[in-house]
């Protein structure tokens, strides 16, 4: 639970544009989002739907751990939550600090355990306790599964769903995610994952909220059947397929056999 890693300051200095600025003082209206993941040359995150896949080699490794520490929260949905039973942490020697793990679980899927390594981390003072941010209400959600958040000091959050076209609860907006995270006092978030979360970020009514976009590309192919991120399909005002996502200010860096890509979302 405890391996400790290291990161070059000279491999730092190289993600510094990408990066929130470090001062904790920051009075943005939201968060400065990250958008950050390890895909394969096929665009897979994993092998298939439930299967936690190895892609980052040492260095890349490294490196998502220095992101950890320079974000103050680190988001994943809960297909990644129920099948990686993440860490959650930043486990670079001597961090000065910890982000906070933030779960989307609109429907309250993940049943907190003693046992989950977020919390056994969290109770070895290695990381923080996560907030769950659900679209079900105060009087739906589990006792015990409150009473054992509390206990390490996290906590559930209503956001208030999308109504789908026949009336039924739908995804979040990501304009509601990020005020909860910003009256939480979080002014740093990195998006981690699963392929469903960063797609639904990737949709462009959202682009103007991510400020930068950092992917490890590990040289493999996954092969079919993985959980692949691919956006929504975007058309033009005559209905001809447009790119639906394009980098700009991108920076390309070898971290061992991975590289490392840094962008900004094109706006138009
Ligand atoms: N290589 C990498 O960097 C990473 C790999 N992974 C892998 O990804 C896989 C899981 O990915 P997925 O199956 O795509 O699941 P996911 O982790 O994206 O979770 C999907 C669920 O999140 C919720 N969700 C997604 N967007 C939402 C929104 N806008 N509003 C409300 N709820 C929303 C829904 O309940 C949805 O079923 C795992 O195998 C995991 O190992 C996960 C993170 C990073
Ligand atoms: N950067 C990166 N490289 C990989 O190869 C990965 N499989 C992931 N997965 C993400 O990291 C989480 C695991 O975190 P812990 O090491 O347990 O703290 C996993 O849930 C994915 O979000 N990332």
């Amino acid at each position: 639970m405890s391996e400790a890693l290291e990161f070059a300051s000279t491999s730092a200095a190289l993600l510094e544009p990408y990066l929130p600025p470090v001062s904790s003082q920051s009075t943005a209206a939201k968060p400065f989002v990250t958008l950050t993941f390890a895909t394969s040359l096929d665009s897979s995150l994993s092998l298939a739907p439930g299967v936690r896949t190895r892609l980052s080699g040492p260095g890349s490794k490294a490196m998502t751990h220095y992101l950890r520490s320079r974000h103050s929260a680190i988001l994943v949905g809960i297909n990644t939550m129920l099948a990686d039973d993440p860490g959650l942490n930043c486990r670079i020697a001597g961090a000065s600090s910890q982000p906070r793990p933030i779960i989307i679980d609109p429907r309250l899927r993940w049943v907190p355990k003693r046992s989950d390594k977020v919390l056994q981390i969290c109770r070895a003072g290695q990381g923080l306790a996560p907030i769950v941010l659900t679209g079900l209400q105060l009087e739906e959600w589990p006792e015990d599964s409150i009473s054992i958040l509390t206990e390490h000091g996290g906590k559930f959050i209503y956001v208030e769903p999308k109504k789908t076209a026949s009336g039924g609860r739908g995804r979040f907006d990501w304009h509601n995610i990020l005020d909860v995270l910003s009256r939480e006092g979080l002014s740093s978030l990195m998006v981690e994952g699963g392929a469903q979360i960063i797609n639904s970020l990737l949709d462009s009514q959202y682009h103007s909220l991510v400020d930068s976009v950092i992917v490890t590309i590990a040289p493999t192919w996954l092969g079919e059947g993985g959980v692949v991120v691919s956006p929504a399909r975007v058309h033009d005002e005559q209905g001809v397929p447009i790119p639906a996502a394009r980098l700009s200010d991108v920076k390309w860096h070898p971290f061992g056999e991975d590289v490392v890509l840094c962008g900004r979302l094109y706006k138009k």
